[in-house]
């Protein structure tokens, strides 16, 4: 028997009778354990954690990557704009369903023009709009009028929704920003000021401990919101009311979760430079690309083009590629903020902090959006993946803070770094580092515990971990007592059906009642292996019971109080990512610099932009040589510069590039040129064709009028406007009406007047004085070589103004027919000296004489008593009318 025993290896195997099975446990066994234990860390002893300890638990998965779940898109993740406006203020909180944040904005002074609402609506791009629906006429109106939503209201609960049709913004103009997003309306008592407070006040924050009683919670909350803005108290309310509603992001889950609220922030846009959608657009600050394949959605598959934003943005993490975008939508006046950028950008492109460069690099490649980890554990839990990168992110934030404190203590990033990367950091990387047992998370795609963490859970784990020995013990036992033409016995576990011994069939074994054995219930058959349940397999379930089940649930307990107290040091994690996404930002801007030798421009309060050897940043990349010009407006060189020259000589370039170069410097960027002193501004405005705006569907003409109109309403004395080629979408003098008219009415303004940069092909502008004299206006025009019919572009600025636009030039490279080059410049010749201009197939002079004499021969023969006058006319003089 014994001898029977060792040759049936079968006895000794693992047996599974269904691989679908979620967890079973091992059959008799003598193979390795499930899971390896020689992998383990061996980070347990201590709290302390190490790279080499990342490399081994995250790179030994190839397959696993946890960075690409956390940074893909949802549908979810919208922005949800709640706005109040009342007694002249406007107070407004957006929440954004990515990072499952509240922001708000304190009480502003708003008049009914509604400018600041505007830009509100501009840097936060809802998705979703709620106010109050018994607000201001007025308010709602305008609020329709930027949504673009015309009265088609329908009810969703008891939220009034309009849905949107784009259209023009306020004051005419298209924005297309505000094009696809839905305006909802609230019952009033949602907005009443002492519901807002009590909704807020009742907010369930992580970091708020779970100890806290109402007074406690009133001063934490307190500390938090200026309860003094009624207006933005309400707009917060209002929102926390209509998330609860909609169930943002708790669609799935019971009626007792609550809507995600992570943290509360403040966003101002105090001191931000006022650049609207078409000036985005004709300063190629942002281009989005299609992505050419069919199946990526439209919105998260489309790619960045050649643009400002495409050269700027070299961010290593996700949380420094959206703050990079915040930026560039906020441009901003703030002498000091902007300096402290600089400073920075200053310090990394120091060559004795290449190496600091590129470790900060390297650390912020692994910081992770934590955003919707965090929101997944406050919802329900996080995934194998989520682990990895949260603590990856703090592992490497710790290693931020560590370089920071070791650096130059007076840029302000490294101050921000040094004093918010707190001990919290340490706390949550060393209970994860302690408790996560990533090897072998990974390998069963779930929470694994580490042992030495729970007592018990080890204890289930050592029994799991000998059930293989004590299975094959009663396999043995059980062969050696059934009869002898039994030749394999194996023990398995089915997680229903608890232990079972499973016996191969006999040649006895027919039917079902051959199946009986003394002492054995039968429970099923299978692969030709008989399963009985035996009083020692019985033995087995009560005694182990469902261990595998036990050790999960454990586990899950486990990770649901370090899920708790990582949510209540969450703070710290927001903290990581905001100035991680600052410190990338800076970083990338210094990439940037040192890739495209740009410098570092002075910013002044002075009224002045001063630009020497300028380049556009793009366009350099695309030609070579690129010649560089300069740009000098404000003080003595006064602030309109009128530019005339021939097609394609570089005048559009050029008045592009002192936009780019102004726009980069508001945002802390260093500029393409040899030195520049740049004026804080407060606004950038263009009057540029783009792509972008012929599409919007408005005439080329009512884009014109549109673009100049809100120049010529929103310019002061601090505002850099771009007029590129303005006019000429409708008849040339009412074009060039319209043109001086602008350019008399900003120069009537004297020292007040915008910076201003024009271009024209109005050359009569010029050449009839039909500007005034002022000291504010200069004549400029592209320097161009002319050799007989041969001309170069030297793309050079120089004071003066073209006679001609040479345009058969162009048309000739353009590869225009000989013939019509000739007749075109025959014209232009003929009507500089204001002689007639004759018909190219005009008859000879004698034919048509002849013709003449003809008919007034036919007229001498004419009867008139007897002839149809009518038919006459029609038959012999104008045969050819009819
Ligand atoms: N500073 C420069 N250095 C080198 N090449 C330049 C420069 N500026 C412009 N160019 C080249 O000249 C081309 C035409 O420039 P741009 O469009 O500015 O001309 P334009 O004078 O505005 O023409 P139009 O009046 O016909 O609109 C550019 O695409 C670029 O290739």
């Amino acid at each position: 028997m014994a001898s029977s025993i060792s040759s049936h290896r079968a006895l000794s195997s693992c047996t599974s009778t269904s691989d679908a099975r979620p967890h079973h446990q091992p059959s008799s066994t003598v193979t390795a354990p499930p899971f390896s234990t020689t992998s383990h860390l061996d980070l347990s002893a201590d709290d302390s954690f190490n790279e080499q300890s990342i490399g081994r638990v995250f790179g030994s998965r190839a397959g696993d990557q946890p960075g690409l779940q956390i940074d893909g898109e949802e549908d979810e993740n919208q922005t949800h704009l709640s706005v109040v406006w009342h007694g002249g203020q406007l107070g407004a909180a957006y929440y954004d369903g990515e990072t499952a944040e509240i922001h708000m904005m304190r009480d502003s002074a708003e008049p009914d023009t509604f400018t600041l609402l505007k830009q509100v609506f501009h840097q936060v791009q809802p998705k979703f709009i709620v106010t109050s629906a018994t607000a201001d006429e007025r308010f709602l109106k305008a609020v329709k009028d930027l949504q673009g939503g015309k009265d088609t209201t329908s009810t969703v609960g008891d939220i009034r929704q309009t849905s949107s049709v784009s259209g023009p913004g306020t004051d005419g103009e298209p924005d297309s920003s505000m094009g696809d997003n839905q305006l909802q309306l609230l019952p009033s008592l949602d907005y009443t000021l002492e519901v807002c407070k009590r909704r807020i006040l009742a907010m369930s924050l992580p970091s708020i401990p779970e100890h806290f009683t109402e007074e406690d919670r009133t001063i934490f909350f307190s500390s938090l919101i200026p309860f003094d803005c009624l207006c933005m108290v309400r707009a917060v309310g209002g929102l926390l009311k209509y998330l609860e509603k909609r169930r943002v992001g708790v669609e799935l889950e019971g009626y007792n979760v609550r809507v995600p609220v992570l943290s509360i922030r403040m966003f101002s846009l105090e001191h931000i430079v006022s650049v609207d959608e078409n000036t985005y657009s004709a300063l190629q600050i942002f281009q989005k690309e299609r992505h050419p394949s069919a199946y990526k959605s439209a919105g998260s598959g489309a790619k960045e083009g050649l643009s400002l934003f495409g050269i700027l943005n070299k961010t290593k993490s996700v949380v420094g590629s959206k703050l990079m975008r915040v930026w560039f939508m906020r441009p901003s006046c703030d002498l000091a903020l902007l300096t402290q950028r600089q400073n920075a950008i200053a310090f990394f492109l120091a060559s004795v902090n290449t190496e600091v460069t590129s470790t900060l690099q390297e650390c912020l490649k692994q910081v992770k959006n934590v955003a919707r980890i965090l929101k997944q554990m406050r919802q329900a839990q996080a995934s194998v993946g989520d682990w990895q990168a949260l603590y990856k992110t703090t592992y490497n934030a710790i290693n931020i803070g560590d370089i920071c404190r070791a650096q130059r203590a007076d840029i302000e990033i490294f101050k921000k770094i040094a004093r918010g990367f707190t001990e919290d950091l340490h706390y949550i990387a060393s209970v994860i580092s302690k408790i996560v047992d990533f090897d072998e998370s990974a390998a069963q795609n779930r929470f694994v515990v580490k042992s030495n963490v729970d007592a018990e859970l080890d204890h289930r784990k050592r029994t799991y971990n000998g059930l293989p020995d004590l299975m094959t013990q009663v396999a043995r036992e059980e062969l050696n007592r059934l009869s002898s033409d039994i030749e394999e016995c194996n023990v398995i576990y089915l997680p229903q059906l608890g232990y079972l011994l499973a016996i191969s069939c006999t040649s006895k074994m027919q039917q079902e009642k051959d199946f009986s054995v003394p002492g054995l219930e039968f429970v099923f058959l299978s692969n030709n292996m008989v399963h009985y349940k035996s009083a020692s397999t019985k033995a087995l379930d009560v005694k182990l019971g469902d261990t595998q089940c036990e050790i999960t649930d454990l586990e899950t307990q486990i990770m649901h109080r370090l899920q708790n107290s990582i949510l209540e040091r969450s703070e710290v994690l927001f903290t990581v990512m905001q100035h991680a996404a600052e410190l990338d930002c800076l970083l990338s801007f210094a990439a940037a610099a040192k890739d495209q030798n740009y410098t570092r421009p002075d910013l002044t309060e002075d009224n002045i932009i001063h630009i020497t050897g300028g380049r556009h940043p793009l366009q350099e990349l695309c030609v070579s040589p690129f010649v560089p010009n300069d740009t000098y407006s404000g003080g003595k060189f006064g602030k309109m510069k009128f530019l005339t020259g021939p097609n394609a000589s570089g005048k559009s370039v050029y008045l592009k590039q002192a936009g780019v170069i102004a726009f980069m410097s508001h945002i802390g960027s260093f500029v393409p040129a040899e030195g520049a002193t740049i004026g804080m501004l407060d606004g950038i405005y263009t009057r540029v064709q783009t792509l972008e705006s012929v599409s919007i569907g408005l005439s080329t003409f009512m884009l014109d009028i549109n673009q100049m109109a809100l120049a010529l309403n929103n310019a002061t004395a601090k505002s850099l406007v771009i007029v590129d080629e303005f006019g000429k979408g409708t008849e040339a003098v009412d074009g060039i009406a319209l043109l001086c008219a602008s350019l008399k009415h900003w120069l009537g303004r004297g020292t007040l007047c915008p910076h201003v940069l024009v271009s024209s092909h109005f050359h009569s502008i010029v050449k009839q004085s039909l500007l005034p004299q002022s000291q504010e206006l200069t004549y400029q025009t592209m320097e161009v070589l002319q050799n007989g019919d041969e001309m170069v572009f030297l793309y050079q600025l120089i004071e003066g103004h073209a006679d001609h636009s040479y345009a058969s030039h162009i048309a000739a490279q353009a590869g225009l027919p000989e013939e019509l080059l000739k007749r075109g410049k025959q014209v232009t010749d003929l009507l500089a000296q204001s002689k007639p201009i004759h018909r190219v197939n005009a008859e000879s002079i004698d034919s048509q004489f002849q013709k003449c004499q003809d008919i007034a021969d036919v007229f001498l023969k004419l009867d008139l008593e007897h002839t149809n006058v009518t038919e006459f006319l029609r038959d012999k003089i104008l045969p050819n009318s009819q």
